[in-house]
């Protein structure tokens, strides 16, 4: 690990639910380095009035759920946590501003900071305020501010969070977090493209016949109704999750791997994707009750909090265009929701035919627009969880022959899996939070691709549009099939390891 300046890393929001799951855990993952254990002091802050005790025993029991040892996690709770009341109304401030100088003289350090913004997007504006009001802004070391998504609920929103947050500390010292940049297979993504020859002069409009990017999820909206309700499944996962997908997979190979080379390449092709037709491109969709793994599960409107009548969308599909010399009239298909049979994020390229068939039946040859000519596609797939790895498709001759007297051809594939190769794959949050404290904000959203990204779905997002039923467990409503009715990541399974995917 680069090296790390002693600094003090303090959490808006200790007390909710991304603390206690993810960034606990990342931080004491982390902080197994020696070396990161005596530079990092954590300093939670909300309106719970706990105190230093309180906070570090809900980090142990955290800690403890997730199977980490009782005495190494005490010693770390007791030596590295710490807790700060925000007051009833959370605006205490000046309070904070005391004991974060307090901690700072007591612990030796030099005014390095993070600021971590683990709270209801609500309170960002307030929070960016506060800080700025105590002068917590500027110190004698660096500081940072890390804000969780969603980051503003359209263009105009995001604009003017951005501003708001410029008033305060430089773009520079802002890191926006998607978590899925985290991922290893992600980041993979890119070491794929840009360090193997053989795929990137093919990734382009004259051999790629269409891109397909699902992120497919069998959990419901659990217990977090109050804020998904409002938000809905395009702002939580299509605006940024997906779209980070879709740029990586879209972008040109930046001229390093420079934090703004990289990023001005996603913002460039962001702004050439269009804006899709909301009636002709887009397919929305809410879950009704149905069966997943043999059990009932309820439908979205009878899970805790969400209105009766609520036609939120837990399920969105759209087809884009991505308007440059690369990708011009490739169809990049996005496909994402809640309640679908399983878990799958996976990346699909379908490759252009081969220009002639010459394995038919009747002995063809034949060309792939004739009706009845089977030409199989290569197929590449990108999985990036679970069973991260890639998979690429191909014909080979299957052995003896066709009673017709044709080459009997089968679908085969070469594989390669992360884990295989690598063993277990490190948690995003991990990544992410070592890079901040590292001050390496290639992994992070630039104000301008976060915009970027909100103009492309705000239309669509003002657009009354039809949200229709699917059943819990289904691959989200019909409506699906206008777009594309047959979606690779989920059509035809025809090898042990896709089936092995497909079960999973
Ligand atoms: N949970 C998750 O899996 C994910 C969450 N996120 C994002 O992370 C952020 C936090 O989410 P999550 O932890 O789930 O939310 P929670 O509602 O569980 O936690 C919110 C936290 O903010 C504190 N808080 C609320 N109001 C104020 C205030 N006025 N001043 C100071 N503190 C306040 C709450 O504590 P108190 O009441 O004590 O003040 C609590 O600690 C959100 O932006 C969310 O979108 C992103 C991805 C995944
Ligand atoms: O940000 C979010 O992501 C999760 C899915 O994340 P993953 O890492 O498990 O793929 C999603 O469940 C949640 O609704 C959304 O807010």
């Amino acid at each position: 690990m680069s090296q790390i300046d002693p600094h003090l890393f303090v959490i808006f929001g200790a007390t909710g639910d991304l603390t206690k799951r993810k960034l606990i855990p990342a931080l004491y993952h982390l902080m197994q380095d020696e070396d990161v254990a005596r530079r990092c002091v954590v300093l939670g802050a909300a309106r719970s009035d706990w105190t230093d005790e309180r906070f570090r025993e809900a980090a142990r029991t955290a800690l403890r759920e997730q199977g980490y040892a009782e005495e190494t996690v005490d010693a770390w709770c007791t030596r590295n946590l710490h807790y700060q009341c925000l007051g009833p109304e959370g605006n205490d401030y000046e309070g904070l501003r005391e004991r974060v100088e307090q901690l700072e003289r007591h612990r030796n350090l030099t005014g390095n900071r993070v600021f971590y913004f683990s709270l209801p997007p609500s309170i960002y504006t307030q929070a960016i305020e506060g800080l700025g009001a105590v002068g917590l802004n500027t110190s004698s070391g660096w500081s940072r501010v890390v804000v969780e998504k969603p980051f503003g609920h359209d263009l105009d929103s995001a604009q003017r969070l951005n501003e708001r947050v410029h008033q305060h500390f430089d773009e520079d010292q802002v890191y926006r977090i998607d978590h899925y940049l985290g991922k290893e297979t992600v980041q993979n993504l890119m070491a794929f493209r840009f360090g193997n020859a053989l795929f990137e002069s093919m990734w382009n409009r004259e051999h790629i016949d269409r891109v397909e990017i699902t992120v497919a999820e069998p959990l419901g909206v659990g217990g977090r109704a109050g804020y998904y309700d409002q938000s809905g499944h395009v702002r939580d996962m299509v605006q940024n999750h997906l779209t980070q997908l879709l740029s990586l997979v879209a972008m040109e190979p930046p001229a390093s791997m420079d934090a703004d080379a990289i990023r001005d390449e996603k913002v460039k092709v962001l702004n050439a994707v269009q804006q899709p037709d909301p009636r002709a491109d887009v397919a929305l969709g809410q879950y009704r009750a149905g069966t997943m793994g043999g059990e009932p599960v309820p439908g979205y409107r009878d899970e805790p909090d969400v209105p009766a009548d609520s036609d939120t969308e837990t399920f969105a599909a759209m087809r884009l265009n991505v308007a440059n010399w690369r990708w011009q009239g490739v169809p990049f298909f996005l496909r994402t929701g809640k309640r679908l049979p399983r878990k799958l994020t996976q990346i699909a390229v379908r490759f252009q035919s081969a220009p002639v068939s010459l394995f038919q039946a009747d002995g063809g040859p034949c060309v792939p627009r004739d009706a009845d000519c089977e030409a199989a596609p290569n197929e590449l797939l990108i999985t990036l969880q679970p069973d991260e790895g890639f998979d690429l498709r191909f014909e080979v001759k299957a052995p003896g022959n066709s009673d017709d007297g044709s080459m009997p051809l089968e679908t085969q594939q070469l594989s390669f899996s992360y884990q295989d190769a690598f063993g277990p794959v490190p948690d995003a949050y991990e990544t992410l939070l070592r890079d901040i404290i590292v001050g390496d904000p290639t992994l992070f959203v630039r104000a301008d691709e976060v915009e970027a990204s909100w103009q492309l779905y705000t239309p669509l997002l003002e657009t009354d549009l039809p949200v229709h039923s699917y059943e819990a467990g289904t691959w989200g409503p019909d409506a699906v099939d206008r777009l594309l009715p047959t979606w690779t990541s989920t059509g035809r399974t025809r090898s042990h390891r896709a089936e092995a995917t497909s079960s999973s």
